[in-house]
C-alpha cells in the first residue's frame, strides 16, 4: 500500500509539518480501506491516519502477530491495517461498546474479504472485557479508546502482552499536551499517566512516534 512507483511519489522536504505530510501522503489505501474510512467519518469514529495504519501493519508483521487485541474498533480502519500485517491465520480480537460501530466494522472486514474466523468482535466496554483476556498471551495490543481511559487500558495491555510483544497507544500525546507541564486537564493527565506506566516498567522498550495523532509504542522484553 506504500507508493513505490517513483515518478508520482512526493519528495521529502525539510520541516516537521512537511515531513508529516510526506509520511501520510506516501501511503495509498485500497478501496476497502477508503470505504471503511468513509464509514468511520459518517459515524464520527475518528480513524487512524494512513501512516499510523501502515505502522500498525508493519508492527504486526515484525512480531509475526497471530493474536492481536484492539481497544476501540471504530468502523474497522485500524483493524484492516492490523489484519494486513498479521499472519494469515492470525485472529484480531477487537472491543467496542457501540453496536453501530461493530456493524460498520463487520461491513469493512467483509468488503476486504477477511474470513469471518479471523475477527472476534466483542461488544462491551474494554474495562469490563479486558480483565477476562489472558496474561502474557498477545503479540500486539492496540489502545485506541477514549484518552481518559488510556491508563487502565495500557495497564491491561502490558499484562496481556507476551514476551517480545508490542503495545501501541494511539493519541498518546493528547495533541502535544503531554509535554506541557502547565496542562493538568483530564486528557493531558491521562496521557501522562499512561506514558508513565510504560516508562516505569523496566520490561518495556518505548518510543514516541510523531505520526497521526501521536503514537507511543513499546516492546516487552523476551
Ligand atoms: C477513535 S475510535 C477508534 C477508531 C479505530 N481504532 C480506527 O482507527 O478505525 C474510538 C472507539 O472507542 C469506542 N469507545 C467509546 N467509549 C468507549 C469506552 N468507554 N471505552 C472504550 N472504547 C470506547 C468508540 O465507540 C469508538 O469506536
Amino acid at each position: 500500500m506504500t507508493d513505490s512507483s517513483g515518478g508520482s511519489r512526493p519528495t521529502a522536504p525539510a520541516g516537521s509539518a512537511a515531513l508529516h505530510d510526506y509520511a501520510e501522503s506516501a501511503i495509498v489505501e485500497d478501496d476497502a480501506l477508503v470505504a471503511a474510512r468513509a464509514r468511520a467519518d459518517e459515524l464520527g469514529a475518528t480513524a487512524v491516519s494512513p501512516a499510523v495504519g501502515a505502522l500498525l501493519a508493519l508492527l504486526a508483521r515484525a512480531t509475526d502477530a497471530r493474536a492481536v487485541v484492539e481497544i476501540g474498533t471504530g468502523a474497522g480502519v485500524s483493524g484492516l491495517w492490523l489484519l494486513a500485517g498479521m499472519a494469515s491465520d492470525g485472529v484480531l480480537t477487537t472491543i467496542d461498546p457501540e453496536p453501530e460501530h461493530h456493524r460498520a466494522a463487520r461491513l469493512s472486514f467483509a468488503s476486504a474479504d477477511i474470513a469471518p474466523g479471523r475477527t472476534r468482535l466483542i461488544n462491551g466496554t474494554p474495562t469490563e472485557v479486558l480483565p477476562r483476556l489472558s496474561d502474557n498471551s498477545y503479540d500486539l495490543v492496540f489502545v485506541d479508546g477514549p484518552l481518559i481511559h488510556h491508563p487502565r487500558h495500557v495497564a491491561e495491555a502490558i499484562r496481556m502482552l507476551r514476551p517480545g510483544g508490542v503495545v501501541v497507544v494511539h493519541n498518546a500525546t493528547a495533541d502535544g499536551a503531554v509535554a506541557d507541564t502547565t496542562r493538568t486537564d483530564p486528557p493531558a493527565a491521562a496521557a501522562r499517566a499512561a506514558a508513565m506506566l510504560i516508562a516505569d516498567d523496566e520490561r518495556l522498550l518505548p518510543v514516541v512516534i510523531p505520526l497521526g495523532a501521536g503514537v507511543l509504542a513499546a516492546a516487552k522484553a523476551r
